[in-house]
């Protein structure tokens, strides 16, 4: 039998298993084999580099940050991509215009952001249709994804695009599950919770560990979570991306419509063809791109606020800064002077673990 008639054969069983207390153990060791299969269909073919194993498409990564356009094929990436943009991707209406990776920069309050217009995906692009795998390769890239829809297409096609990118480990505006998972030599499996009446008990938590053939372990969970989260700890390489879904096409719906969708979290109506609410798609992206701006203070000089240094909320600290203005600038780092949010005092001297905000000023001063 082939991994994806296995896939098929378990995915068969979940659904005709009934979700409850009694079936949780059972459920959780068939949803430990399914990760283990897509692990194995993601591996590439013995040696063969860019074989089927999800090689991305060659596309150098420029800017401050990358967006990934992901849809079903004809929803406006590409119509999307040139007018946000400028730089011109063929857009038609039939499927399957766009049959590689486009780049283009948009430039937003200082930063510059790459997007990507990507070929359409369809149902099965992460078990190897089309150029799917390439696509959700690429897709696992970004800094920020976004999902584009159709308005006139039915709603059901939001949910298997995001299947198909799950499938593919990669987590849609989620954060890294809290949980804390550590192998021992004995003693069998501890489990342990913050949480009153957790909906994961021992038997299924144990089920999961015998599916991976662990047998003493110390899990502990600091909030309530799903089989799936504890798969995904246990099996690693998940990516955790936020997503924001691009309803295009609002030309052709009423405004009722529309405000139903309008009200949809993440969601962002906009109109690629009439260039529509482009700017609050933007805006969007740097929302949720979560960018920390900080300008450079040169000695006695004015800092320049056109060219500010682009850090991500994760990584913003004074040496992350310093890294990136030149690699070996904090070999020569003796403290910093900041302005701004991040500090009491204007200026305050931080040192390199000091967490910067958004429109910090910083100098940098050296050893001598
Ligand atoms: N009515 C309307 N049509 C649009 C809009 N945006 C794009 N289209 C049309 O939709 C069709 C598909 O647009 P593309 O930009 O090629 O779509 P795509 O998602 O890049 O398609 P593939 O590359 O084939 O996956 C074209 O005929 C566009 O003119 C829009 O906002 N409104
Ligand atoms: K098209
Ligand atoms: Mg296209």
């Amino acid at each position: 039998m082939s991994i994806l008639q296995k896939v098929k054969e378990i995915e068969d069983e979940m659904a005709r298993t009934q979700k409850n207390k009694a079936t949780s153990g059972h459920l959780g060791m068939l949803k430990a084999k399914l990760a283990k299969l897509r692990r194995e269909l993601l591996e590439p073919s013995t040696g063969a580099k860019g074989g089927p194993g999800g090689e991305g498409f060659d596309v150098v990564k420029v800017g401050d940050a990358r967006v990934g356009f992901v849809g079903f094929p004809s929803v406006g990436k590409s119509t999307l991509l040139t007018k946000l943009t400028g730089t011109f991707s063929e857009a038609a209406s039939y499927e399957f215009t766009t049959l590689t990776c486009i780049p283009g920069i948009v430039r937003y309050r200082g930063a510059r952001i790459q997007m990507l217009d990507l070929p359409g995906i369809i149902e099965g692009a992460k078990d190897g249709k089309g150029r799917g795998r390439q696509v959700i390769s690429t897709a696992r890239t970004c800094n920020l994804i976004l999902i584009v829809l159709d308005c006139l297409k039915p709603l059901t096609h939001k949910r298997l695009i995001e299947h198909e990118l799950e499938g593919f480990g990669i987590r849609l505006n989620k954060k890294p599950p809290n949980i804390t998972f550590r192998k021992k030599d004995r003693g069998g499996i501890n489990f342990s919770t913050a949480v009153k009446d957790p909906k994961l008990d021992l038997d299924a938590v144990k089920a999961v560990c015998a599916e991976y053939r662990v047998h003493n372990a110390d899990i502990h969970m600091a909030d309530d979570y799903e089989v799936d989260d504890l798969v995904d700890v246990i099996e690693g390489s998940r990516v955790y991306i936020p997503a924001i879904y691009a309803v295009n096409k609002i030309d052709q719906i009423t405004i009722e419509e529309l405000e139903v969708m309008d009200r949809l979290p993440h969601y962002c109506p906009v109109c690629a063809f009439h260039e529509w609410n482009l700017d609050g798609l933007v805006e969007m992206c740097w929302e949720y791109l979560d960018l920390v701006r900080v300008y450079t203070k040169p000695k006695g000089k004015l800092p320049d606020f056109n060219e500010p240094v682009v850090l991500h909320r994760q990584r913003c600290t004074v040496e992350d800064f310093c890294n990136r203005i030149h690699k070996t600038l904090m070999k020569q780092f003796k403290y910093a002077l900041v302005w701004g949010s991040s500090v009491k005092h204007r200026p305050q001297r931080v040192g390199r673990d000091h967490v910067l905000q958004d429109e910090d000023i910083v100098q940098i001063i050296k050893k001598i």
